[in-house]
């Protein structure tokens, strides 16, 4: 039976380090909406989604984005120009202002010249970061250039974003921008992030899968993640309950 190809359709994936490996045959699918990663430290969450930015390529399995093979070169390139990433250590230029680095990224992801300028006036005022658009990325505080990561991500309007635990850094008003703007992206895009914060998986995620022992463990809505908590999990929240009952569990087999 045919099925309608999804903007992101990675089958039995293996990655990882010279002598470490860290994903072991991953499976994992992602349609429009938002998709939420948790996974303890080291779980491999980094690692994945630098291979769905096409940054790592794939040690065995298959990666489709946007219905291209990203192991052929074209399928790539086509994929790449309609991807946005923020990296978890995202590198800039100190010495260019944000708006200058927002538009250079703009002109990376081969946005046309005359659009360039007023896309990424655009995403700057998404991030909240109008007001100092002109000031140098050096003189920034660690959550405006952490925004600016965020801007540069969405500067082309991308099909597919991918974000890498881009809540650190952000204060308690900035981070629920940042859930508003996840929610009006996920609309149209797919996105997929990484967090270890429960709670900007409870308010914004479709969809959240977990990571551990080298593959997906659990994929689900996060209610149903929170529906695997018992009374006498440790946890502060329904969906913390659930998280840590689903590794408990598996920690245990
Ligand atoms: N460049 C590298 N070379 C060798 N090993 C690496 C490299 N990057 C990551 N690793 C190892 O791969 C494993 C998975 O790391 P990864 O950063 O993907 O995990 P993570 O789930 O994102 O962790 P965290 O929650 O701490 O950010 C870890 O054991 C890490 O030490």
């Amino acid at each position: 039976m045919s099925h309608e190809p999804q903007p992101v359709e990675v089958q039995s994936l293996v990655q990882g380090y010279p002598g470490r490996p860290v994903l072991n045959g991953l499976d994992l699918t992602a349609g429009t909406g938002v998709l939420g990663l948790l996974g303890p430290n080291g779980a491999g969450k980094t690692t994945l989604l630098k291979t769905l930015a096409s940054t790592l390529p794939p040690r065995s399995g298959s990666v489709r984005l946007l219905g291209q093979d990203v192991s052929d070169r074209h399928g790539l390139r086509v994929a790449r120009r309609q991807l946005g990433y923020l990296p978890q250590e995202f590198g800039y230029f100190p010495s260019f202002s944000v708006l200058d680095f927002v538009r250079y990224c703009a002109w990376l992801r081969e946005v046309p010249a005359r659009l360039a300028r007023d896309a990424a006036v655009q995403a700057v005022e998404r991030v909240g970061l109008a007001a100092v658009r002109d000031r140098k990325l050096k003189h920034l505080s660690g959550g405006m250039v952490q925004r600016c990561g965020i801007a540069q991500a969405i500067v082309a309007d991308p099909a597919l974003l991918i974000f890498d635990e881009p809540t650190v850094g952000l204060d308690p008003q900035q981070r629920l921008d940042f859930r508003e703007l996840l929610h009006d992206l996920g609309q149209s895009a797919t996105i997929i992030f990484s967090t270890h914060l429960v709670e900007d998986i409870a308010a914004v995620a479709d969809t959240v899968t977990v990571l551990s022992g080298g593959t997906a463990l659990y994929t689900g809505t996060p209610e149903e993640l929170g529906g695997l908590g018992r009374p006498d999990s440790r946890g502060d929240s329904c969906l913390e309950r659930g998280y840590m009952e689903l590794l408990t569990g598996a920690a245990a087999c």
